[in-house]
């Protein structure tokens, strides 16, 4: 028999990837592209859900040219995604009714606060483990439906149909057979009961959002439908494991331990522990959600998201241009001969955990006439180390326990300087994973596990290798002084709020 592979896609924020993996977990093709950002607005983020749908069918053309791998070779397809981003489509057409609403987007800032003002912050954050913010699916819905002339109705008599990027790939690929999503998107939408594992019907009721339109949420690892063969050059194959890309990375990471932690560095930077098997109730403002739930089982997860890590440094290439491409940065980072008092606090859009503070915007300080680009780059770099430290001291406040280790993860986790200042600035050795595509690797061990491509976890932990270890080496003082400037300057920004 000819050798068989799990494709995997990773539909991140800013580009889309497919990935082939063969049965030792090696990386066997690679194809990623980029799709376009719109702003409508200030602090407004979409996507075209249909360019997102070219997007990923153009990487898997490209993947199988590239490797030569026939598509009949896929045992099977794991779909990971960036989380929260809002679709609504019609079921009869399959257009969507309005572009999707990304995660980052502040468009529905009102419809959040007024959910907090009518006192219902305590039910939702212990059902969903969440705290009532923009960044969540439910929001976005109400949104899409309060804008788009006769949606509601259209809802309300089953027209359309919700989904988060996952919903969308599946449905598009299974031609309309299957409308699914799974716990762990699930668990990002402000919808969903993690406690009994389902739609919450008071949350739906106060938002006045019908559940006919809402996907069925099944595990993560399992057969959810079959390619079209229209869509996949004339192959009926098994999409068998769905994870939100943060908890995707969990499950690359092979974190699957209670006490483990990693930290992915895409656009964002999302830190993720393993609680095990109860879900543990923050009491800093970290996020409860689902971490996986496999053969019956459901893990969960404390969460610390942060908004702009990666995109800061994207920020420095194309706003600022003081760097060409992105791995300049640690060049220009090294070249810097201050004394690291230059802060950066990125809150492009806002601060997340654990500030979760809507109206923050970015800011610098400690600028003197001798500060140079290379200052600034790095003092942009280190505020996605300080960030982790906020989130990661919560997190351990949190949970009780000490973190050993901490697994990186994400492509901003190639730059040594970054990850260097991070082992310092936590006093906590980082274990970078040899192949920085964890998501794409956790969605495929997903669908691997479902149609025994893989037979366990353990089989799981044989196939991920670790990369580099950094190990701190920052004497205790000078780490106390930089965090208390990093501190002062997160307070300082919190207070400049020019709009009131
Ligand atoms: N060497 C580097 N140093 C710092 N940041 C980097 C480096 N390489 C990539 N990045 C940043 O990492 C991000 C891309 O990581 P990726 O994991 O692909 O993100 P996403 O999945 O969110 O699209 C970009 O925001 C980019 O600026
Ligand atoms: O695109 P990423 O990798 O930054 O991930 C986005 C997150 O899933 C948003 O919650």
């Amino acid at each position: 028999m000819t050798e068989q592979y799990i494709l995997a896609i990773d539909e991140g924020t800013t580009s889309t990837r497919a990935i082939i993996f063969d049965h030792a977990g090696h990386k066997v093709a690679d194809s990623q592209r980029e799709f376009p950002q719109y702003f409508p607005k200030p602090g407004w983020v979409e996507h075209n859900a249909n360019e997102i749908w070219n997007a990923v069918l153009s990487t898997i053309a490209n993947a199988f040219i590239d490797s030569g791998i026939k598509p009949k070779q896929i045992a099977g397809i794991g779909i990971t995604n960036q989380r929260e981003t809002t679709i609504i489509w019609d079921k009869q057409t399959g257009l969507p009714i309005y572009n999707a609403i990304v995660w980052q987007s502040r468009q529905t800032v009102d419809i959040a606060e007024a959910l907090e003002a009518q006192g219902y912050g305590d039910m939702i954050h212990q059902k969903t483990g969440l705290l009532i913010d923009a960044y969540f699916s439910a929001t976005k819905i109400r949104w899409i439906l309060d804008h788009v002339p006769g949606a509601q109705e259209r809802a309300e008599r089953g027209e359309l149909l919700f989904g988060t990027i996952d919903s969308w790939l599946v449905w598009k690929l299974t031609g309309g057979e299957a409308h699914v999503t799974d716990y762990s998107n699930a668990s990002r939408t402000m919808l969903f009961n993690i406690h009994d594992l389902k739609w919450d019907p008071e949350i739906l009721n106060i938002l006045n959002i019908p559940e006919k339109m809402l996907p069925e949420v099944r595990s993560n690892s399992e057969i959810y439908g079959l390619t079209q063969d229209y869509h996949f050059y004339g192959s009926r194959v098994p999409i068998a494991g769905m994870a939100g890309d943060q908890q995707a990375a969990l499950i690359g990471q092979t974190a699957f331990e209670p006490g483990m932690v990693k930290n992915t560095y895409g656009t964002g930077a999302f830190i993720v522990m393993n609680t095990g098997e109860k879900p543990q109730i923050s009491d800093h403002k970290l996020l409860t959600t689902i971490g996986y739930g496999i053969n019956g089982k459901v893990n969960y997860a404390l969460e610390g998201s942060i908004f702009v890590a990666g995109s800061a440094i994207q920020w420095l290439r194309d706003g600022m241009q003081l760097v060409e491409t992105a791995p300049e940065s640690e060049k220009l980072a090294l070249s810097s001969k201050n004394n690291n008092e230059v802060y950066v606090v990125p809150a492009f859009t806002g601060l997340g955990a654990p500030y979760w503070d809507s109206a923050a915007r970015g800011s610098v300080f400690g600028i003197t006439r001798g500060t140079t680009r290379a200052d600034f780059i790095k003092a942009t770099l280190q505020s996605l180390a300080y960030q982790s430290r906020d989130v990661v001291d919560t997190m351990k406040l949190d949970a009780g326990i000490e973190i050993p280790t901490l697994k990186v993860d994400g492509g901003a986790a190639r730059n040594d300087y970054l990850m260097q200042f991070q082992a310092d600035i936590l006093n906590t050795p980082i274990q970078r994973a040899a192949d920085l595509e964890t998501t794409a690797l956790g969605a495929a061990f997903l669908a691997g596990l479902a149609i025994h491509y893989w037979e366990n976890l353990d089989e799981l932990k044989e196939v991920y290798t670790t990369g580099k270890l950094f190990q701190p080496q920052m004497a205790a003082d000078e780490r106390q002084k930089l965090y208390r400037g990093w501190q002062m300057a997160v307070k300082a920004t919190q207070v400049f709020k020019p709009e009131g």
